[in-house]
C-alpha cells in the first residue's frame, strides 16, 4: 500500500520497501512484509549467500548444475515484478585480486541479473564497489546493460564513507562516495538504466555535497534504522536534517527502503526470525514503527500548490522554445499566457507609474497618451494598459499592432465585446515594417523568452523604436539573461538519447526538476529600450564568465547550463524568473537549458570559465556556446547549424 496519496493524483504516491535477509521461502517473505508490515516492496537476495560458482559440484558431462536460486513458479510473474526488487549478492567483488573470487563474483553477477531478468524484476540493487577501483565490476555491469531488457541496476552507495585511512577518530575525514559513483557511470557511458540507490545511515554530509544527488540518476534511498534517534517516548524519529532529507527524496520521486535491526524500545520484536513468530507477534513487524514514521513524514508534508500540480507532466521534459515570430502562436498558447494573472499585474503597475511620471495631475484632462501595444496577441496588455489608464485617471490611446493574422481576429471581436472602438485602433502588421501613422509615447512588448531576448525582442523592438517619440518610454525598459551550470542527468540523458550532435547544440525550454544548480546565476546579455540616438550597436553579443565551485560541494558534473531572465518593466517594476529574484506566482515561463556534448567535472573550489554568444544573421539568430575550463568542450552550435531562432 502507497504511503499515501495526499488527496492528489496517482503520480504522487510513494512507496516505501524493506531490504530482507535471504529466504528461500520467498511466498513467507511477501506475506510477512506486505501483509503484516505493510510495505510495497521488498529487496531481497535470490540467491543463498554461502553459493559461490566455484565451489558447485560439475555434474558427470562437466558442466555446473544449478540450481543457483530457488523456482520462479514460487510467486506469479505479477508478484515477483511489482513486489520484489533484487538484491545481488553483497559478497561479489568483481575488482578482487584473488582470481577465483573475481571470476566467482562475475559468475554470480551474471546468474542472478540473467535470473532477475527471467522473473520480469523492475530493479536489481548491485552492491557497492569495494576498495577503489571499480573497472571491472563496472566494465561486466556495461556490458550487461548492453542488451539487459527494460530492468533498472541500482548501484548502491554510501552517502558517507569514514576514510578509513585516517590517524584516528577524531580526525577522520569522510571519502565522497560520489567520486565512486562518478567513476562507474562513466565507466558505463551515463546509460539510462544504471542509477544510484543512496545508503543513508546517521552522518550526513554539508548541504550543498547533498545537494549534488538531486541532480544525479537517484532511484533509492535505504534509509538503515541506525539513522534513526528514539523520542521520549522510546519511538523512532528522524533529526531535523534527516527528515528535510527524506522529504526532499519525496518531492524527486526517490523510492524510500527501510534497511536493518530494530533498535528502539518501542520497536524491538525479533526482526529476523518471521518464522517462528506467535500470533502477537503476527501483528507486528520490527520495522513497522519505521514504516510508520516516514509514512507519517510524507503525510505531513504541505500539498502541491495548484499550479505545481498542474506543471507535473512537465517537470524535466524538453520542449523546444516557441518562434512566435516565425511561427503563429496557436489559440491554446496564448489561452495559457492569458492565464497568468500576476504578469499582468505587473505590466499594470509599470504602465501606470510610467503614465503618472509622464503626465502631472493638472495635465491629465487635457493631454492624451498615445500608447502603442507591439505583439498585442489577443489583448491582454491592452486591457492591463487600459486599467492602468483608469487607475491613474490619465487618458490614452491605444494601437494594438499584431502580425498574426488570428490573434487579430479575436483582438476585433475583444474590442468590439468591450466597447473599446473609440480608444483602441487594431493593426494587422510586422512592427519592424509597419508605417505608423504617429508616434508612441509608450510602447508596451512582451516579446520575452525564457533566456529574454531568445524570441527575438531586441531585434523586434528596434523595428518599433522607428515610432517613438524622443523620449519616449518602452516597456520593458531593459532585460538580462543568466546562466548557472548544473547538474542534470535526467535531461542529458534524454538529449542523449537522441543520438545526434544537433541535439545537444540546442536550447530547451523546460521545468528543471531534478537537477542540482551548482552555483549562483551570473548574467548574460542585456538589452536596453529604447537604444540611445546614434546608437548603431549590433544585437550580437559575447560574455565570457567564471564561475567558482563551493569548496563544500564536493566534485561535481555539468551536464549544462540552466537559463533565465529577468526584466525590468519600468524603473522599480520588474518581472522575470531568475531564482533569486523570481518574481512569485508567475508561471509563463519555464527556465531554458543549454546542454553539454560531454558533461564536465569540476573539482571543489575551482574555476569554471564558460563562453556565450549571440551572433545575428540576415535571416537568423544563433547562440553559441563552449566551456574553456577546466577542460575545453567545443564551440557548440557553430553558425547556428543546429538551432536559430528565424527573423
Ligand atoms: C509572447 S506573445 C505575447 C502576446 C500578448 N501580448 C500577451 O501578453 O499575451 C508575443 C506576441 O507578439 C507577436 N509578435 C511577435 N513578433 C512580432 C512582430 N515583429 N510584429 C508584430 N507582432 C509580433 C506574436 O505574434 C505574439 O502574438
Amino acid at each position: 500500500m502507497p504511503l499515501g496519496d495526499r488527496g492528489g493524483d496517482k503520480s504522487e504516491a510513494r512507496f516505501c520497501g524493506v531490504e530482507t535477509e535471504f529466504s528461500d521461502d520467498m511466498p513467507n517473505v511477501i506475506t510477512f512484509n506486505l501483509s503484516t508490515g505493510k510495505f510495497d516492496f521488498v529487496v531481497a537476495p535470490l540467491t543463498d549467500p554461502s553459493y559461490r560458482p566455484s565451489l558447485v559440484q560439475k555434474d558427470s558431462l562437466g558442466s555446473a548444475s544449478p540450481p543457483f536460486a530457488g523456482s520462479d513458479l514460487v510467486l506469479s510473474p505479477s508478484q515477483w515484478s511489482s513486489h520484489v526488487v533484487g538484491k545481488i549478492s553483497s559478497w561479489i567483488d568483481l575488482d578482487s585480486e584473488d582470481e577465483t573470487f573475481r571470476i566467482d563474483s562475475e559468475t554470480t553477477l551474471r546468474q542472478e541479473l540473467a535470473w532477475a531478468s527471467h522473473l520480469s524484476l523492475q530493479a536489481c540493487l548491485l552492491p557497492s564497489p569495494k576498495g577503489t577501483s571499480c573497472a571491472n565490476y563496472a566494465r561486466c555491469v556495461n556490458q550487461i546493460l548492453q542488451d539487459l531488457s527494460n530492468m533498472q541496476l541500482w548501484l548502491r552507495i554510501p552517502l558517507v564513507v569514514p576514510d578509513d585511512d585516517s590517524m584516528d577518530a577524531s580526525s577522520a575525514t569522510l571519502v565522497d562516495s560520489w567520486e565512486t559513483w562518478n567513476s562507474f557511470r562513466l565507466m558505463c557511458e551515463h546509460h539510462s538504466q544504471l542509477s544510484a540507490a543512496l545508503d543513508i545511515l546517521s552522518t550526513l554530509p554539508s548541504a550543498n555535497s547533498l545537494g549534488r544527488w538531486f541532480g544525479e540518476s537517484v532511484r533509492a534511498a535505504i534509509v538503515n534504522t541506525d539513522s534513526f534517534l528514539t523520542n521520549g517516548r522510546g519511538y523512532p524519529c528522524l533529526s531535523k536534517r534527516h527528515q528535510m532529507l527524506i522529504t526532499r527524496f519525496f518531492n524527486h520521486n526517490i523510492q524510500i527502503i527501510i534497511s536493518g535491526n530494530s533498535g528502539h524500545p518501542k520497536a524491538s520484536v525479533d526482526a529476523n526470525d518471521f518464522h517462528n513468530r506467535s500470533v502477537a507477534d503476527s501483528q507486528r513487524h520490527p520495522l513497522r514503527l519505521y514504516l510508520e514514521y516516514v509514512g507519517h513524514l510524507y503525510q505531513k508534508m504541505d500539498p502541491l500548490p495548484e499550479q505545481e500540480r498542474f506543471e507535473l507532466g512537465y517537470r524535466d521534459y524538453l520542449q523546444s522554445p516557441l518562434q512566435p515570430l516565425m511561427d503563429n502562436l496557436e489559440a491554446r498558447t496564448y489561452e495559457t499566457f492569458e492565464k497568468d494573472a500576476m504578469k499582468y499585474i505587473q505590466y499594470q503597475r509599470a504602465v501606470s507609474k510610467a503614465m503618472l511620471d509622464m503626465i502631472p495631475d493638472e495635465e491629465a484632462s487635457v493631454k492624451t497618451i498615445v500608447l502603442m501595444v507591439v505583439g498585442a496577441g489577443r489583448g491582454p496588455l491592452v486591457r492591463a494598459s487600459l486599467q492602468a489608464s483608469e487607475e491613474t485617471g490619465r487618458k490614452l490611446k491605444v494601437y494594438a499592432v499584431e502580425k498574426n493574422p488570428n490573434a487579430v481576429v479575436t483582438l476585433h471581436a475583444l474590442v468590439k465585446l468591450e466597447g473599446w472602438e473609440d480608444t483602441v485602433t487594431i493593426v494587422s502588421s510586422d512592427m519592424r515594417y509597419w508605417n505608423a501613422p504617429e508616434k508612441a509615447d509608450i510602447l508596451v512588448s512582451e516579446l520575452l523568452g525564457s533566456f529574454g531576448d531568445n524570441e527575438l525582442s531586441p531585434e523586434c523592438l528596434d523595428g518599433a523604436q522607428r515610432f517613438l517619440k524622443p523620449g519616449g518610454i518602452s516597456i520593458p525598459s531593459s532585460y538580462t539573461s543568466f546562466i548557472q551550470p548544473v547538474t542534470a542527468s535526467k535531461l542529458y540523458n534524454d538529449v542523449k538519447a537522441h543520438k545526434d550532435i544537433s541535439h545537444f547544440e540546442t536550447a530547451y525550454v523546460v521545468k528543471i526538476h531534478n537537477a542540482a544548480r551548482l552555483t549562483p546565476c551570473q548574467s548574460v546579455f542585456t538589452f536596453t529600450h529604447p537604444k540611445p540616438v546614434n546608437d548603431r550597436e549590433s544585437n550580437q553579443r559575447y560574455k565570457k564568465l567564471h564561475f567558482t565551485i563551493p569548496n563544500d560541494t564536493g566534485s561535481a558534473m555539468v551536464h549544462g547550463f540552466a537559463g533565465y531572465f529577468d526584466a525590468t518593466l519600468y524603473k522599480d517594476v520588474h518581472l522575470g524568473i531568475e531564482p533569486s529574484t523570481a518574481t512569485p506566482n508567475m508561471f509563463s515561463w519555464f527556465s531554458i537549458f543549454f546542454p553539454l556534448r560531454t558533461p564536465i567535472c569540476v573539482k571543489p573550489g575551482s574555476k569554471l570559465e564558460v563562453d556565450f554568444w549571440r551572433c545575428c544573421g540576415p535571416k537568423k539568430v544563433w547562440y553559441e556556446w563552449c566551456v574553456a575550463s577546466p577542460s575545453p568542450s567545443p564551440i557548440h552550435n557553430s553558425n547556428g547549424r543546429s538551432y536559430w531562432v528565424g527573423l
